[in-house]
């Protein structure tokens, strides 16, 4: 049972973390840490099938559920993701109710939809040894869509009620960037758009999710209605937490990071 997309369909508060470190070993780490789910970022981490299988396999059977964030919104890719065994699947750059609907189709079987028969070898079935998976595994992959563009917010309804849609993800970066606000997700538009489209999504009966660093405006969204709320990233607690420790033992000028710029709180 996908205990993640049942808590999410009945609104209630689900914390994430974002895995960008692409590696089983800092995956099974933060598995243990309490999380409600993790993101596997196969569009932003330096990961690919066998490396995402193999964070798979490293938190498989926990509490966390594991998110595997797709590359692009593609068919093909879904059908090798659900077959290597994501369950629930965050595809990132979804603008109309069409790419949605195809997305939904991605992950059914016919007559329902087009993704190809050949879970017996895959682990999504374990080898076949899921009773029934051809018929069965709908009931647990849970599609998630993420919109981060200006077209994403003039579709957001037609793509959020699109059946078998099971959250929207709102993308703080891409959409500052799409909305003229490149590297500024805080910017009062971005953060105006945010909170409406919070609303907007809550008010089709879906979910909502969002990654952001800052636990004020974590807070903030929880309150508004958010469902699915990742509070951090792997590689940002890592990069940030041992500049840190080094500025406590080094001088001001040593503990500089190389690139030279002062250390910047990390809000994505
Ligand atoms: O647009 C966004 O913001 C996201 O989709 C999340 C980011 O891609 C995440 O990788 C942090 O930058």
């Amino acid at each position: 049972m996908n205990a993640f997309k049942r808590a999410i369909a009945a609104l209630q508060p689900q914390i994430g973390i974002w895995q960008a470190l692409a590696t089983p070993y800092t995956a099974e780490i933060c598995a243990g840490a309490g999380f409600d789910w993790m993101v596997i970022d196969a569009e932003h981490g330096p990961n690919d099938l066998p490396l995402v299988m193999a964070q798979l396999q490293a938190v498989d059977g926990g509490a966390t559920e594991a998110v595997v964030r797709l590359p692009v919104a593609d068919t093909v890719l879904v059908k090798q993701y659900l077959d290597i065994g994501a369950r629930s699947l965050l595809i990132p750059m979804i603008d109309t109710a069409e790419g949605a609907a195809e997305m939904v189709r991605a992950t059914r079987y016919p007559p329902f939809g087009i993704r190809g028969v050949g879970a017996a070898i895959g682990r999504a079935s374990r080898w076949d040894r899921t009773a029934d998976y051809l018929h069965r595994a709908q009931e647990d992959i849970c599609l998630l869509l993420q919109v981060e563009s200006q077209a994403a917010l003039e579709n957001l309804e037609a793509i959020a009620e699109t059946d078998g849609v099971d959250g929207v993800f709102i993308g703080p970066s891409d959409l500052a960037a799409d909305l003229g606000h490149l590297g500024n997700p805080a910017h009062p538009d971005v953060q105006a758009a945010i909170e409406t489209a919070i609303a907007r999504i809550s008010a089709c009966g879906k979910p909502s999710g969002i990654l952001i660093a800052d636990e004020r405006l974590a807070r903030h969204y929880l309150e508004l209605g958010a469902s699915f709320v990742a509070v951090g990233t792997d590689v940002s607690i890592l990069a940030r937490g041992t500049e840190a420790l080094a500025a406590k033992f080094k001088s001001d000028e040593q503990a500089k990071p190389s690139s030279g710029a002062e250390p910047k709180p990390s809000v994505y």
